[in-house]
């Protein structure tokens, strides 16, 4: 099996302040040199902040369009010019609450690309949906979204995230095994396309992961970290989560 670099990735979602970039980057600035990426996804207002700060950061969304009359937009070369390496596509609130398409989402992920940002791909399914047996369409479709339109090559430079919606914020995450099956899925589904962009593709688990049961979800053969919503926003919780991935509790 491919050897694929962990990464622990915190979405600060509309929180934190000034003060929490500061105690959050001195807390993560251990893991620098260490065999996991930890990236932070602070508030836009924020970004500059954390990367002075020297974390990895990335944006929570960036526009598809250039630079012109989009008020309230982040343009992705600029984020790219104030320090962030990374940007989220197609996180579930984005898509339910703003709207975002799965077209929309993959122009955003043309656009990250374009300008040198890496995209972290969102997907997954509704309460609703699992309830239905769609959990599996519902996510191929999100993924081929965007592979109709750039091809499975595109996807060699990004990174995924399978955040089922029924398990954000609400404290009911995916067992290990729910979660190991539909990134399993994923992985087969691609590699029919390309066995290496498949085998190199790091897939993050994201869904009320905290500091108890991280290790568990990170064990699984498919899971390559995780993106935390609440739980990144404490320091103590959150280094415990990164060092899960380590395999360092
Ligand atoms: O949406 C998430 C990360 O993008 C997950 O949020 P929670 O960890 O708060 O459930």
């Amino acid at each position: 099996m491919a050897q694929r670099k962990p990464i622990v990735a915190g979405n600060w979602k509309m929180n934190g302040s000034i003060e929490l970039v500061s105690e959050i980057s001195t807390a993560i600035s251990k893991y620098k040199n260490e065999q996991v990426d930890v990236i932070i996804f602070p508030p836009a207002p924020l970004l500059c902040k954390a990367a002075e700060s020297g974390v990895n950061v990335g944006t929570q969304t960036i526009s598809e369009f250039d630079s012109g009359a989009f008020t309230g937009e982040i343009e992705a070369k600029l984020a790219k010019q104030l320090g962030a390496n990374y940007t989220l596509v197609g996180h579930s609130e984005r898509r339910a609450i703003f709207g975002e398409t799965s077209e929309i989402v993959a122009e955003k992920f043309a656009k990250a690309q374009e300008e040198g940002l890496i995209p972290v791909l969102c997907v997954g399914e509704t309460e609703k949906q699992r309830e239905l047996g769609e959990t599996e369409k519902v996510v191929a479709e999100q993924i081929n979204a965007v592979i109709s339109k750039l091809g499975i090559a595109a996807l060699s430079n990004s990174v995924l995230a399978y955040e089922p919606v029924w398990a954000i914020g609400t404290g009911k995450t995916a067992t290990p095994e729910q979660a190991q099956s539909v990134h399993k899925f994923i992985r087969d589904m691609l590699s029919t396309q390309s066995e290496p962009v498949a085998q190199a593709l790091q897939i993050l688990y994201g869904g009320s992961v905290n500091d108890k049961n991280s290790k568990s979800l990170f064990t699984q053969p498919d899971i390559d970290g995780g993106l935390i919503g609440g739980a990144s926003l404490k320091a103590d919780a959150f280094v415990s989560i990164c060092n899960s991935a380590l395999g360092n509790v």
